[in-house]
């Protein structure tokens, strides 16, 4: 692997640090390179690749914002062996606890900046569509996303789609339920989807939704802070509520309360802000119970009762 990375780096120094940092998906290490020092992460799954492309492309969306800080991503490269490796900037990061303000408001301009360039595009009376914003991040009038972005290792279904409540119903809860089908066939489950799936547009009724460019997966495990700041990374974007985004946070915490202070004094909660969290959460749940088997199944199943109350 490391000839390989020498020769598609184009670098003749490929020191290890000895910092690693394994996830639960992949493996992780540091190098020092000709260029400064990067971080490599290794997968050997044959999905590697969509999964590594879809990380790629969500930091690279998420950087053009310039809103928040992301590792810069550099390459992936596919492993003669099989698998693949992702090399990005390696940042000396910690736990978040000085920055969490921070993050709350940066947050919070990453999950406005598309709203701004389409009202800045309005205003200039220019064609609202995909044309380019000031910083060339194109304005988007959809929810989805142009390539396949893995949560987990799980890809996600990111086709374009106008209206959010049928995307989030269909591309994300309906496909994470075809697959708790596929696995487990659990009755209560499709019973239960299939009352609740008539529900869901109830829970937005009179709520604005503006496509917002979003990091995915942002649980306290994916957020950290340099000496200059707050850092996200391991991100599966795409252009969805903003609301989405601190579904998975408020399951596993790891986020304090100036953190949401911060956040939703910028953009602050809208009338049925709990019941869609919890909407939002399902689909977390869902995603656990596909990734990590049955111990998920009772939070799925308790949330899909406590929303049809
Ligand atoms: N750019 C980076 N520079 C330095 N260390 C990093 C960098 N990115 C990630 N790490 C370290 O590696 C750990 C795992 O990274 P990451 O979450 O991206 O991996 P993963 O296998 O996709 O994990 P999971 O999906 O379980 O969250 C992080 O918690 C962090 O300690």
């Amino acid at each position: 692997m490391e000839a390989k990375l020498k020769k598609e780096l184009g670098t003749s120094i490929l020191k290890p640090t000895g910092h690693s940092g394994g996830g639960c998906i992949s493996e992780g290490r540091s190098y020092d390179t000709d260029t400064g020092r990067v971080f490599v992460k290794i997968n050997h799954k044959s999905e590697a690749k969509l999964m590594f492309d879809g990380e790629m492309a969500s930091l690279e969306a998420i950087m053009k914002t310039e809103t928040v800080k992301v590792p810069k991503p550099v390459k992936v490269i596919k492993l003669d062996t099989g698998g693949c490796v992702f090399v990005m900037e390696h940042l000396d990061m910690k736990g978040l606890s000085r920055h969490s303000t921070k993050l709350g408001e940066q947050l919070a301009d990453l999950h406005l900046h598309n709203k701004r360039v389409l009202e800045k595009l309005n205003k200039e009376q220019q064609t609202v569509g995909k044309g380019a914003g000031q910083s060339g991040v194109a304005a988007v009038e959809k929810f989805g996303f142009d390539v396949t972005t893995c949560c987990g290792y799980l890809p996600q279904e990111n086709e374009w789609q106008s209206d959010w409540v049928a995307f989030y119903s269909q591309q994300k809860l309906q496909h994470q339920l075809n697959m708790v089908e596929k696995s487990h066939g659990d009755r209560e489950a499709r019973e239960l989807w299939a009352k609740l799936q008539l529900k869901i547009p109830q829970f937005f009724t009179d709520v604005e939704i503006v496509p917002a460019l979003l990091h995915g997966d942002l649980w306290g495990g994916n957020v950290a802070e340099c000496a200059d700041g707050p850092v996200i990374f391991d991100p599966a974007s795409f252009y969805g509520h903003s609301e989405f985004e601190l579904g998975i946070a408020s399951i596993f915490g790891g986020f304090n309360s100036s953190f949401y202070s911060a956040y939703h004094e910028k953009i602050p909660k809208a009338p049925g802000f709990a019941k869609r969290n919890q909407l939002y959460q399902l689909f977390h749940y869902l995603n656990h119970w596909n990734h990590f088997g049955g111990g998920y199944r009772g939070s799925s199943v308790r949330i899909m009762k406590d929303l049809l109350k």
